[in-house]
């Protein structure tokens, strides 16, 4: 699932090297806590990446400081090329953003909100196909303080899409949603991977980031601890597996980095050349992201 960047124009070759996001050394603090604590990160034009991290771990920070919503106490940052510090009108509009969820209504409808924020726009999403995206045509009469918080979710994830961003930052963007509301989702974003859009998002679901990243990287405690795309992460950590089957009634477990030999010896060993309950498992994205996480927390303290 590796996204290939769009060939840039030749004159714009030489100042760009496929990077939609840059950031080198980013460093923010509130009062005398650093919360990001010099991150570097690149987003590739046209991938979509996912950071991952606990609660707390500086995501939210990191992202608004690229949206250009907080500033930044040291590093380097460029956003479509330009410093998000001092990013205009026209550098906005190739932005979609998708903060965390406000919770908060208005008396419009779902169709009138989108209409009234389609204006600010110069080739908005049609209001009918952007309903139809995020499943929201049956909602389109309900006022939106009367909405469901999946559905207001939802909306969010529309208005955030309407421009046609170069860009897109989600924050968190499927808490609350249905399974069925998440699958329209991941369906969303394919179809704007599929269209060129870069999009950068957080997400506490691993099937998420499994699912839709091109890349993912892990932060904790403000610093990114990894990147990798996610079949890849942990390479060290997903090199062992777990053997386990049972012996007398009762099951014992191996983790080897080769279990071929250990089924070999389990099989030499059994006088029927079977052995029961046996199961081969490899860590998963979640063992390998708790791993890591657990690890970096432990060199913090
Ligand atoms: N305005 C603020 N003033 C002071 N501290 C803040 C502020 N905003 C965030 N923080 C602190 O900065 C740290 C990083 O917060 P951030 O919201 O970036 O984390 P996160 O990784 O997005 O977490 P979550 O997964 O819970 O959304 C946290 O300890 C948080 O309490």
């Amino acid at each position: 699932m590796t996204a290939t960047s769009p060939a840039p124009a030749p004159a714009a070759a030489a100042f760009d090297d496929g990077a939609a996001v840059r950031v080198r050394g980013l460093v923010k603090r509130y009062g005398d806590r650093t919360v990001v604590d010099g991150v570097d990160l690149d987003v590739r034009r046209g991938e979509v990446f996912a950071l991952l991290g606990p609660n707390g771990a500086g995501k939210t920070t990191t992202v608004e400081v690229l949206e250009g919503v907080r500033r930044r106490d040291g590093g380097d940052v460029t956003v479509l090329g330009e410093d998000p510090a001092r990013g205009g009108r026209a550098w906005r509009g190739r932005l979609g953003v998708v903060g965390q969820s406000t919770g908060s209504g208005n008396a419009l409808t779902v169709r009138e909100t989108l209409d009234h924020f389609a204006r600010y726009h110069a080739a908005p999403v049609p209001t009918a196909e952007l309903l139809a995206d995020v499943g929201l045509t049956d909602a389109a009469r309900t006022r939106v303080d009367r909405l469901s918080g999946g559905q207001r979710r939802r909306l969010e994830v529309a208005l955030g899409v309407q421009g046609r961003p170069e860009l897109l930052f989600l924050d968190e963007p499927t808490t609350g949603m249905d399974p069925v509301a998440r699958r329209q989702f991941w369906t969303l974003v394919e179809g704007l991977r599929a269209r060129g859009t870069t999009v950068l998002l957080t997400t506490h679901y691993l099937d998420e980031a499994a699912h839709l990243a091109d890349r993912v990287g892990v932060i904790s405690a403000g610093r990114l601890v990894e990147v990798a795309a996610p079949a890849d992460l942990g390479a060290e950590l997903r090199r062992v597996a777990t053997v386990r089957w049972l012996e007398h009634g009762e099951y014992r477990e191996v983790t080897t980095p080769e279990p071929a030999a250990v089924l070999r010896d389990l099989v030499a060993a059994s006088p029927t050349g079977d052995v029961p309950g046996l199961t081969v498992t490899r860590p998963d994205l979640e063992d390998v992201y708790l791993q890591l996480v657990a690890a970096a927390e432990g060199e913090t303290r």
